[in-house]
């Protein structure tokens, strides 16, 4: 029997991507029954230990080699997550086992991560001459995180569903349904910075979203209001979200004190 669909069979064109720090999520649940096992002095020699590696991220992020930044995780799914931003995945894998080395690693035990590379679209055009080369689209692309007071991060892919399948539509209308995206995202200028990270061929869904607020609020407002949008409400389809406050180096001691 033939197989009937409603889709069109042609090939549509793939968008041009601008893509720039690669990227990687690392969530951590704390051990806490056996940390509390642990003599003090030797859990603060651990803390210490954290400090310093993470004093050396920052002097990565001073040279505008890299970025990362440091949640705690509200809920059950995680205690922490550490996002580090590297010019390779070389970079990614050598601050993945540094990380791991640490003596206080051995309590932080995975619970999810992910990979993904700093991705922008070009629906909108990507401007004259070299993108690569436009200073706005080098501090979007290679991007100091903002010392935001929470994050949002969740990975969410878009529909190859029969009827709802993205790829499948024209470029002109995906150029179209973007713009409309791109409208609702810009009326939460200075509210909320977005980090799209795409990660189809990376990790199990296509893009990784990672938003930054000061207020924890409007995390809720723009997912529920893109809801509504097409791009979202046909064509979205969502992973866990996870949502955190930020964590200074500096209240570490306080943070992992019993
Ligand atoms: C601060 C908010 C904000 C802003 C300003 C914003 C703007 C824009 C622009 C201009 C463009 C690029 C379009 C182009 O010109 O290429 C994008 C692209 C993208 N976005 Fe976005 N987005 C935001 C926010 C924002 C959110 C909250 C989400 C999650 C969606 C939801 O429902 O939970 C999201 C997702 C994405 C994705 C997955 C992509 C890539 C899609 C693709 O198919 O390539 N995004 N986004």
């Amino acid at each position: 029997m033939q197989h009937q669909s409603s889709e069109p069979t042609v090939t549509q064109q793939a968008a041009e991507t601008l893509d720039g720090w690669y990227t990687f999520h690392d969530f951590r649940r704390i051990d806490w029954t056996r940390l509390k096992q642990v003599e003090a002095t030797v859990r603060t020699k651990m803390v210490h230990e954290f400090q310093a590696f993470l004093s050396e991220l920052t002097q990565v992020e001073e040279q505008k080699e890299g970025s990362h930044a440091l949640y705690t995780i509200i809920g059950q799914k995680a205690d922490l997550v550490l996002m580090v931003l590297r010019p390779t995945m070389e970079d990614i894998q050598a601050v993945e086992v540094k990380m791991q080395k640490l003596d206080l690693y051995d309590y932080l035990i995975p619970t999810y991560s992910y990979v993904s590379v700093v991705e922008l679209g070009t629906y909108r055009g990507s401007g004259e001459g070299n993108p690569y080369e436009n200073p706005y689209v080098r501090d979007r692309l290679y991007p100091i995180l903002p010392k935001s007071k929470h994050i949002c991060f969740y990975p969410m892919s878009k529909s190859r569903r029969d009827g709802d399948n993205w790829y499948t539509l024209s470029m002109e209308k995906r150029k179209e349904l973007m713009y409309r995206h791109g409208m609702i995202g810009r009326s939460y200028a200075g509210k909320i910075q977005q980090i799209i990270g795409g990660s189809t061929g990376f990790d199990d869904w296509e893009w990784g979203v990672t938003l930054f607020a000061n207020d924890i609020l409007q995390f809720k407002k723009i997912v529920y209001e893109m809801r509504f949008d097409e791009v979202s409400a046909k064509y979205g389809e969502f992973g866990e979200f996870f949502i955190g406050n930020r964590l200074e180096s500096d209240e570490l001691e306080a943070h992992f004190a019993l």
